[in-house]
């Protein structure tokens, strides 16, 4: 039991059910109920946690727990001892200035006004290195509220199709502050795979297997066949991870090719392929990989 590896989960908000998912399809035990607040996984040999995403981090850099899933803009928030160790392509949002439309079109306007946010770290460093001074309100939700009764000039908050902004009569200004998604976060200092490291052995079995799903949502296998002679300019069109796989065809002067390509673009990858001469293009899922 002692050298279980222990994952924190968001128990709720906006990452949660993808977090679970993706756990899930990485072929680990995970909650039925929402309100379960812990669970193991013997056979896998990990103990999962579900945490409120904003704490996670601070589990982790403590050392508490070994490693968790949480927001980038969280993690940097919290200001704890841990790091980013992979992006996990959702919870995707932005993280903006606003405020009323039109009362503001620089952060330079910023000086000397009241900023409203629930991410007091992110903010405060970033007015710091930009040699802004405001004064900057934690609020704990709903921040889009604070301008119209009086509390803020301008807010920052996460954005992401934008439709909360605008519902609250709001606008973004100023570049975005940052960009942020679901990431998998360990304790800073802690090498991962090295000899120094505390975490659990499981923990390199966790990483494949999440790089596999990974992997698997954001590539295709392209399959082809194309002349010999035109094989050079579709290969390089298809390069795969090592190289494509090239094996004979019974068609006289003929190659048939499999390369996993990017699931992104595949559609304008194959009309690109049949340009230049390749016929029965085939695009197949890949339910699971280890690379
Ligand atoms: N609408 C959204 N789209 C994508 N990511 C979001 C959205 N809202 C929040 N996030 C992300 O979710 C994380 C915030 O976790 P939190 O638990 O506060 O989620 P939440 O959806 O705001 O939950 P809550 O129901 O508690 O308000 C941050 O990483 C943030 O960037
Ligand atoms: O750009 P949008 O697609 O509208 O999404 C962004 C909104 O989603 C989140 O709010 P949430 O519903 O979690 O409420 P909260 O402010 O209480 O966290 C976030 O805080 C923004 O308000
Ligand atoms: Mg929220």
């Amino acid at each position: 039991m002692t050298d279980m590896l222990r994952i924190a989960v968001p128990n709720k908000g906006s990452l949660s059910v993808a977090a679970s998912d993706l756990l899930r399809e990485a072929g680990y035990r995970q909650r039925e109920d929402s309100k379960r607040l812990t669970l193991i996984d013997e056979e896998n040999g990990v103990e999962f946690f579900y945490l409120r995403p904003r704490d996670i981090a601070l589990y982790v850099g403590e050392g508490t727990l070994d490693i968790g899933i949480t927001g980038r803009d969280l993690l940097l928030d919290s200001g704890a001892k841990a790091d980013e160790v992979v992006g996990l392509g959702f919870g995707r949002s932005r993280f903006h200035f606003a405020s009323t439309v039109g009362a503001f079109t620089s952060i330079e306007q910023l000086r000397g006004k009241r900023i409203a946010t629930s991410y007091v770290g992110v903010v405060t460093d970033y007015l710091e290195r930009e040699g802004i001074d405001a004064s900057v309100t934690r609020l704990d939700g709903a921040v889009e509220t604070s301008i119209q009764l009086g509390v803020a000039d301008a807010i920052a908050d996460v954005v992401e199709t934008g439709s909360t902004m605008r519902q609250a009569g709001l606008e973004v200004f100023g570049e975005p502050i940052m960009h942020s998604e679901a990431v998998v976060i360990t304790r800073s200092g802690d090498e991962p795979g090295s000899a120094t490291s505390a975490l659990p052995a499981a923990y390199e079995t966790f990483k494949r297997r999440l790089d596999g799903v990974l992997i698997a949502r954001s590539y295709v296998m392209m399959d082809y066949d194309i002349r010999a002679a035109d094989l050079a300019e579709a290969s390089a069109m298809t390069p795969g991870l090592e190289g494509p796989t090239v094996s004979p065809l019974h068609r006289e002067g003929w190659v048939a090719v499999r390369a996993m390509v990017p699931r992104e673009g595949s559609q304008r990858l194959m009309d690109d392929l049949y340009a230049v001469g390749a016929r029965a293009i085939l695009l197949t899922a890949i339910n699971a990989c280890r690379i």
